[in-house]
């Protein structure tokens, strides 16, 4: 018998238990900006995911776009700065936001999906309330926390085998408009469905030690410890921070790996060694 074919068998074997554990779990996958990378990186994620969706997952994917927003506002010529992670966002920063992340990224994935053969449909948080904000920080500008999550519409969509693509884009009570941090987002989601899993794709393979080295399995105090030294850093705080919040939320494990990887969703998913940094609850 051919070698090939026996490796494969094996392989799809290996993979049954995995497939018939997610089936019907909701999956949430938060796309960061420097995770999407080419238009063949960006249609082998899409593959991914519509992939998920034909074995019985619900996947619902919440996306970034920092660096994307950056070369616009360069083009416009309007400075921007960061603190602790967030984009401070005046008005006219606010509506190249949300140009930027409603339309052209979040319409680059959701074509990407639909060209694969999934049915994407493209959504910020303010299309059928999903994301209702207050202000972060009165110094941060039109910054938002989500308070409010309306689930069902992502619900409704899912069950028809839909997959909803969100840009973190919420509305505030006074009709604001808010920019909200990307991971945020996707852990306020991912809580508000009690997802099975919460992947933050990134740049990194995921959570490095002192060493750098990946670690495979993170508890919430390793957590607290690496960042109280400093071994979490930069942009990897809002990430833990995420996770954690989101399995306080009640999702069950949250997972931080890198999105350029060939196949990261489903070797995290439907493989026993899994991919990146998983965290669990203590
Ligand atoms: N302990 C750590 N392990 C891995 N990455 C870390 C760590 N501490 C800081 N980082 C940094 O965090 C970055 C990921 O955060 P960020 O750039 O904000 O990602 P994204 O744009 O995908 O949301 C990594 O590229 C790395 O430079
Ligand atoms: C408040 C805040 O900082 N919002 C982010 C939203 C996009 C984002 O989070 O993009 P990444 O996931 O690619 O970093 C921003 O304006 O850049």
């Amino acid at each position: 018998m051919n070698r090939d074919w026996i490796a494969t068998a094996s392989t799809l074997n290996k993979a049954l238990p995995y497939l018939q554990r997610y089936s019907d779990a909701t999956v949430v996958i938060k796309l960061g900006g420097h995770a999407m990378g080419s238009d063949d990186a960006m249609d082998e994620f899409a593959r991914d995911v519509v992939l998920m969706r034909q074995v019985g997952v619900n996947p619902v994917v919440v996306h970034g776009g920092g660096p994307m927003i950056n070369a616009m506002l360069e083009r416009l010529q309007i400075r921007s700065e960061f603190v602790n992670g967030k984009r401070v966002t005046d008005a006219a920063t606010m509506d190249v936001v949300e140009m930027v992340l409603s339309g052209l990224v979040n319409k680059r994935i959701v074509q990407a999906i639909n060209g694969q053969g999934g049915r994407a449909v493209g959504l910020s948080g303010k299309d059928g309330k999903l994301i209702t904000c207050s202000q972060t920080n009165p110094d941060l500008g039109f910054v938002g926390t989500p308070d409010k999550i309306n689930p069902r519409l992502l619900r409704d969509l899912t069950e028809k085998e839909y997959i909803p693509v969100i840009a973190p884009l919420g509305a505030g009570r006074n009709g604001e408009t808010f920019n909200i941090n990307g991971d945020t987002a996707a852990g306020a989601i991912a809580a508000a469905l009690k997802a099975d899993r919460l992947l933050l794709l990134t740049d990194v393979a995921g959570v490095k030690n002192a060493d750098g080295q990946v670690v495979t399995e993170l508890s919430a105090t390793q957590i607290r410890d690496m960042t109280a030294e400093g071994i979490i850093a930069g942009g990897m705080i809002p990430k833990t921070e995420t996770a954690l919040d989101a399995l306080e939320g009640g999702v069950r494990a949250a997972v931080i790996l890198d999105g350029r990887a060939p196949n990261a969703c489903l070797l995290e998913l439907f493989t026993e060694h899994g991919a990146g940094s998983i965290i669990r609850a203590d």
